[in-house]
Order: structure tokens, then C-alpha cells, then sequence
């Protein structure tokens, strides 16, 4: 397994309008790398969803780089980043955002119809295949509000890998979960990074889902103060505004 980060983030900085603006996230550096499973911990408010969304591209920074494979993400134009972002990350979010009026299968089909790839019969088979990953197979054609909060969130999951994503991006997907459901959804996590060789990016207030995580990023007033991987050696973390 390659151990190059698949994304760096280099003095990655998001700043709100105002003076003296802001700082939501100062200066991060951080390396995030295939096969690991990292989680983001700190205090609430500390800016772990900011760094996640600049992360994955939903929201764009004030200043810094943001590399994947080495090509640099704030470049490019909207779409471009719209089309890395479809291709590249899945996300998982607190909130399932399942389309109501769509069964399990259509709700997992959607990033496949987006990314247009795939022959109607192919999406098809790669949404049920997901969808029995994540134990729904049984499911696939009812809709999210005849699912349980877990089975809503396997099937997140399941859309999130849809088109198989290098990067996974949790942003508290355990945060409406009971203690079994949550404990389910961690293993899938590190499956996921351990077992396919993804890179799994978890925003955390569950101490479950950092005490299992390879590497832990803790955030403090917007700053990444640390990283700390499983055997307790620490990377350099600056973040000096
Ligand atoms: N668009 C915005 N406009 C103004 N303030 C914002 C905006 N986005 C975030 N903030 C503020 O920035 C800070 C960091 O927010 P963020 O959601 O990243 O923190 P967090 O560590 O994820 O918090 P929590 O654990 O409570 O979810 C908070 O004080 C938040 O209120």
C-alpha cells in the first residue's frame, strides 16, 4: 500500500470577513494518508467542520494549499472542483441527507447517474453490491423513512462509496447513532481504510471513534495543536498564524 498522503493541506487558513476577521482555521498542515483512518477531535467550536470542509472541498480557504496527489485543488474553477469532489470523496454527514421521496437503491445510484460512468443496468448491480456491504440488500427498495437511524446511515455510507471514492469525509456520522449502530459504523469506517486502502477523515466528538482511529488531529481556537498517531509518536503540527 502506497504510503504517500493522497491530500496535503499546507498553511491551509479560512478567514471570515470583518476586523480583525475571524479565524475559523489557522495555517493547518496535515497529511492525509491512504489506508488510515484519521479522526479530528477538539473542543466544539474549535473549527473541526471548517477544516473537514476545506478538506473536501465544500468550502474554499483564505489562504494555504491543498494538494491531491501532488496537483494543487485551489486552482482549479468550480466545476473542476465539483467534478474531484464527485469522483474522489464520499461524504458522511451527522444528518443523512437520503432523499425522501427516493428508495435506498435510487438514494445510492445518484453519485453514479452524476458521475455518468456506467451503463443504467451497471449502476444498478454497483448500488445493490454497495448496499449489501453495508447489510441492506434485503432493503434496497424502501424508502429512508421506513429505515431505522442505523440502516439510514449504512445507506449513507453506501452512496458515500458509490463511486469509489479514495477519500472518505465523516463529519459526526455517529452523532445521531445508539452505542450499537455508532460501534457498527466505526468498524465499517475502519474497514474501509484498513481493508480497501482508503483514506478515512472523521470529525469527532465520540471518544469510540478516536480511541479506534490510526491517526488523531486535535484542534484548539482553530489551530491543529497535534497529530498523533496509534503508537503515540507525534508529527509536527504548525500552525502559526
Ligand atoms: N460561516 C460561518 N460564519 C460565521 N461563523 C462561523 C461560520 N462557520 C463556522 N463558524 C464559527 O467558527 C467556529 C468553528 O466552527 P466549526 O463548526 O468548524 O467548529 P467545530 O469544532 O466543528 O464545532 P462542533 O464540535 O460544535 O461542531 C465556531 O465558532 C462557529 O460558530
Amino acid at each position: 500500500m502506497s504510503e504517500e498522503p493522497v491530500l496535503i493541506a499546507h498553511h491551509l487558513r479560512r478567514e471570515l470577513a470583518g476586523d480583525p476577521p475571524p479565524v475559523l482555521v489557522a495555517d493547518a498542515d496535515l497529511a492525509i494518508m491512504p489506508g488510515k483512518f484519521t479522526a479530528i477531535v477538539g473542543p466544539s467550536g474549535c473549527g473541526k467542520s471548517s477544516l473537514l470542509y476545506l478538506l473536501g472541498l465544500i468550502d474554499r480557504p483564505t489562504g494555504g494549499q491543498l494538494l491531491l496527489d501532488g496537483h494543487d485543488l485551489l486552482t482549479l474553477s468550480g466545476d473542476e472542483r465539483a467534478q474531484i469532489r464527485l469522483e474522489h470523496f464520499g461524504f458522511v454527514f451527522q444528518f443523512h441527507f437520503l432523499l425522501p421521496e427516493f428508495s435506498a437503491l435510487e438514494n445510492v445510484m445518484l453519485p453514479l447517474r452524476r458521475l455518468g460512468r456506467l451503463s443504467p443496468r451497471a449502476m444498478k448491480d454497483r448500488a445493490m453490491a454497495l448496499l449489501g456491504e453495508v447489510g441492506l440488500a434485503e432493503k434496497a427498495g424502501k424508502l429512508p423513512e421506513r429505515l431505522s437511524g442505523g440502516e439510514r446511515q449504512r445507506v449513507a455510507i453506501a452512496r458515500a462509496l458509490a463511486n469509489n471514492p479514495r477519500l472518505v469525509l465523516g463529519d459526526e456520522p455517529t452523532g445521531n447513532l445508539d452505542s450499537v449502530n455508532s460501534a457498527r459504523v466505526v468498524d465499517m469506517f475502519r474497514d474501509l481504510a484498513h481493508n480497501q486502502g482508503r483514506a478515512v477523515v472523521c470529525v469527532t466528538h465520540d471518544p469510540a471513534i478516536a480511541e479506534k482511529a490510526d491517526i488523531r488531529v486535535t484542534m484548539l481556537d482553530g489551530r491543529v495543536t497535534e497529530v498523533r498517531d496509534q503508537t503515540g509518536a507525534t508529527q509536527s503540527a504548525t500552525s502559526a498564524t
